[in-house]
């Protein structure tokens, strides 16, 4: 039996808690994860912007909530925390919606997050933005506007949802959309994710090469959005279950074959690590087939770079090496992510070189006891090395950082076995 204890530092929770495994109870769970945040947000801001659009299976999670607070402002300050989707769809809402005057602000770590790209191409568009503290940073002031201007290019390889929050309103503005996208277009499975959604609601796009166009539509039809379970947080029970032994199953929902969520590629992925997916109804059953037959993985991520410290952990955790590229996205993350990386898998035994878009890790087996894992304000940080307690006893800093995206995630591993207890 391995710990695994939680700390969480007061003005979070005020809660330490320590978490054991048990081999025997692992296997045969079922969970129910959480709506995508990613599909969560789009949905909200087409839900403010066309009102016959229903939506189930919301996400519970911060980025959500806030998201949802945002959306019923009309003046004043929003803040968004740490949320990098309300930040960046919020501020194209905000630009185009007459009558609307707001600060656009977040937490510490947010005012660090670029949004030069996207207050650039909105400027184009006639948008009235000003920076309140550091050019190019939030805070913003935004004094909403009729948007009438419909052409813009703009830097595609810093961050997709720039892209995503201009194709969000594009449908709203009176002359539509046409984008042209300058360099290599990065975390594409996101843009589509968009575009997935508008087609949805009977908007008509077209993507092809480096330009995006939307027609502009005054109203849509009765239409319900079935937001899917989050498939970066199925990331952590792929992770489960690559480290239990042969034999293991766990049951998530909901999610679809078909999904609109780039993540979902972890189904092909983890099959590296001996675990094999079947899809039934709404339901995901993962199972370890079999040990990993392979000593190091290499996987271009810069398509889904969320599950980018879920299989370093992984890796680590079997003993396997690993280069991942493409990863030129997560310096502006919640937090620097390869740095980060890179410390707290040293303080487990692992050796890590990185630089500004690739993770090396060496194969290696012995893994270091007793390790405090520091998270850095970052969700993923917790939640990419709470698996990793089914190898080794750990702390986990500020484990209640796991409410941007999944409030229940200490809950469901307690579903599975691992028992949690207040240090
Ligand atoms: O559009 C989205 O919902 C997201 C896009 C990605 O960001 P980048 O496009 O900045 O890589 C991803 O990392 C983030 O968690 C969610
Ligand atoms: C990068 C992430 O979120 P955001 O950019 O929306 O803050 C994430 O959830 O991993």
């Amino acid at each position: 039996m391995f710990f695994l204890a939680l700390v969480f530092q007061p003005n979070t929770k005020a809660l330490k808690l320590q978490i054991s495994y048990s081999k025997d109870k692992l296997i045969r769970k079922s969970i129910k994860v959480t709506g995508s945040k990613s599909e969560t947000n789009r949905s909200l801001l087409l839900q403010a912007l066309f009102s016959d659009i229903s939506i189930e299976n919301l996400s519970n999670s911060d980025d959500g909530e806030v998201m949802q607070k945002g959306l019923a402002t009309s003046k004043g300050v929003v803040d968004i925390h740490h949320a990098g989707t309300a930040m960046r769809f919020l501020t194209a809402y905000f630009a185009s919606q007459e009558g609307k005057e707001v600060v656009l602000t977040g937490s510490h770590r947010m005012q660090e997050r670029p949004i030069k790209v996207l207050v650039e191409a909105l400027r184009e568009l006639g948008a009235e933005i000003t920076y309140e503290k550091n050019e190019g940073y939030p805070p913003i002031k935004i004094r909403g506007k009729k948007l009438t201007n419909n052409q813009v290019s703009l830097p595609a390889n810093i961050s997709s949802q720039y892209i995503s929050a201009l194709l969000l309103i594009a449908p709203s503005l009176e002359n539509g959309l046409e984008l042209e996208l300058v360099g290599k277009i990065t975390s594409v499975p996101y843009i589509k994710m968009t575009l997935g959604l508008l087609d949805h609601i009977g908007v008509e796009t077209e993507f092809e090469g480096n330009q995006i166009r939307v027609t502009p539509k005054k109203s849509i039809e009765k239409t319900t959005l079935v937001v899917e379970s989050d498939w970066s947080s199925a990331s952590y029970f792929y992770s489960i279950v690559a480290l239990a032994d042969v034999g293991t199953e766990i049951k998530l929902s909901s999610y679809k074959e078909n999904s609109l969520q780039g993540d979902s590629i972890l189904a092909k992925v983890y099959t590296d690590f001996g675990v094999e997916t079947s899809f039934s109804e709404h339901q995901i059953t993962l199972s370890k087939v079999r040990e990993s037959e392979v000593d190091t993985i290499s996987y271009d991520l810069s398509n889904a770079p969320d599950i980018a410290q879920t299989i370093s952990v992984t890796c680590f955790g079997l003993g396997m090496g690993c280069r991942l590229t493409g990863l030129h996205t997560l310096p502006i993350k919640e937090t620097d992510r390869l740095a980060a990386m890179q410390t707290e898998l040293q303080k487990v035994g692992a050796t890590v070189v990185i630089d500004h878009e690739s993770l090396t890790l060496q194969p290696s087996k012995p893994i270091v006891s007793g390790a405090t894992i520091d998270t850095y304000h970052d969700h993923r940080m917790a939640m990419a090395f709470g698996p990793l307690g089914l190898k080794t006893t750990l702390i986990v800093n500020d484990a209640g950082v796991v409410s941007k995206s999944y409030p229940d995630f200490w809950k469901d591993l307690k579903t599975l076995g691992f028992s949690t207890e207040e240090l």
